[in-house]
């Protein structure tokens, strides 16, 4: 057994810190996957199938990580994904996690299941930040509207419509442990929903419904590109970032049907097992959207190197959800503070030892593939 590391001064080290820390249920639903948990392994493993090229002596006594997404400036490409329940890593939860990234200085996506009111999240934070709101879209579509309402009013600048969750993947972890929430939780964003949400509201599961039945039945799972985001155009403003995207035929609906960007994921391998690591599935991404659309991704991102893997390869901003979970759960805000740290030391120490002083500099001449296919979809060098 490995001893648990006393300073961690890594992801894993916190990730082995917050199993020790964590009720068992807790830990299961936070890192398991769907089924066999192939495409959860495949996301973490794919990155390794991909070696730097560095280049040497290009004065890299200088490196800056300043970038824009979606159009605005970010000090970093480094992003938080939007991930359900933070109070149940930590009782600040989503606030430390929204301080947290205000002064990292990028973009914090807020799941619709938090435990903490969207207007709460969005005031611990900074004008400098961006929070982007993450959208299930419900049968009774007067919940989803009141939400998006919510955001709208609250200075959430985009929704993030999750697209690969129809129904909630079978994860078996969660089945075993008979896995639900712990009662003195809310999911506050539905605490004065005028609708029919109160059972969710309390988390409380309504009669035997398991955890996934809870949410697929609220879900609306007929939602469709024609219909589906014509009805979000009609109701609002905010620029719609797909996530749950994995192919060149859904990245040209998504440009056709006006969203504003792409996030490549498998949900962290927690929905449809056995479909490509989200890195793999990028560079088919990356060219199909050809600059029309910014093009995100997250799954599997544990070390800096991984998002200069992400960004050669085509990713505008790298999201991450478990490394943030763990941080939460060994210190609160200073421990999600700690996960944005390590990971934008071990990114900026990676360009400089890789020859990038600038992310425009991060391009597909640093990728070797040792997997021939993902070889011939790599995009044309940025330098
Ligand atoms: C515990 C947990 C809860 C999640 N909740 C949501 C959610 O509410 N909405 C969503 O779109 N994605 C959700 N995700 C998926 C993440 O946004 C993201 O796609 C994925 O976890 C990224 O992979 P990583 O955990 O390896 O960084 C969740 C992931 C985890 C681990
Ligand atoms: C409450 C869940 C639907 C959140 C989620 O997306 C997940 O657990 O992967």
């Amino acid at each position: 057994m490995q001893a648990t590391p006393i300073l961690p001064v890594c992801i894993d080290d916190l990730e082995h810190i917050a199993k020790d820390i964590l009720p068992s249920a807790t830990w299961g639903y936070y890192t398991s996957g769907a089924n066999h948990e192939q495409t959860l392994r495949d996301n973490r493993d794919a990155f390794k199938r991909y070696r730097l090229r560095p280049r040497m002596l290009r004065d890299v006594s200088k490196v800056t990580t300043t970038t824009t997404i979606l159009g605005k400036k970010a000090r970093s490409p480094l992003c938080v994904a939007p991930c359900a329940m933070h109070k149940l890593a930590h009782p600040d939860g989503e606030v430390a996690t929204s301080k947290a990234v205000a002064s990292h200085g990028s973009v914090m996506i807020l799941s619709t299941y938090s435990t903490t009111a969207l207007e709460k999240v969005i005031a611990a934070g900074n004008p400098e930040t961006q929070y982007w709101f993450q959208l299930y879209v419900y049968k009774d579509r007067r919940v989803s509207e009141k939400l998006i309402r919510r955001a709208e009013a609250a200075g959430f600048s985009a929704l993030v419509l999750t697209v690969d969750a129809p129904y909630l993947g079978r994860r078996l972890l969660d089945s075993r442990n008979k896995f639900s929430p712990p009662p003195h939780l809310r999911l506050e964003n539905f605490i004065d929903s005028t609708t029919d949400f109160s059972s969710i509201d309390s988390l409380e599961k309504s009669g035997d419904e398991t955890f996934g039945e809870t949410f697929g039945n609220r879900g609306d799972a007929s939602l469709s590109w024609e219909e589906g985001i014509a009805w979000l155009r009609s109701i609002t403003a905010l620029p719609i970032i797909v996530k749950g995207i994995l192919t060149a035929e859904d990245t040209e609906l998504a440009i056709k049907h006006g969203c504003s960007a792409i996030i490549v994921s498998n949900h962290g391998g927690r929905q449809l097992d056995g479909t490509l690591a989200s890195i793999d599935a990028l560079p088919e991404i990356v060219e199909a959207a050809g600059n029309r659309i910014e093009v995100y991704m997250d799954g599997g991102v544990r070390t800096g190197t991984d998002i200069i893997k992400a960004l050669a390869l085509g990713a505008q901003a790298v999201f991450v959800a478990r490394p943030i979970l763990y941080g939460l759960a060994y210190n609160g805000e200073d421990g999600a503070r700690l996960t944005l740290r390590l990971l934008q030391d071990e990114l900026e120490l990676g360009m400089a030892l890789a020859g990038c002083r600038t992310i425009d500099e991060i391009g597909s001449h640093l990728i070797h593939s040792l997997h021939k296919q993902a070889c011939n979809n790599i995009p044309k060098p940025k330098l």
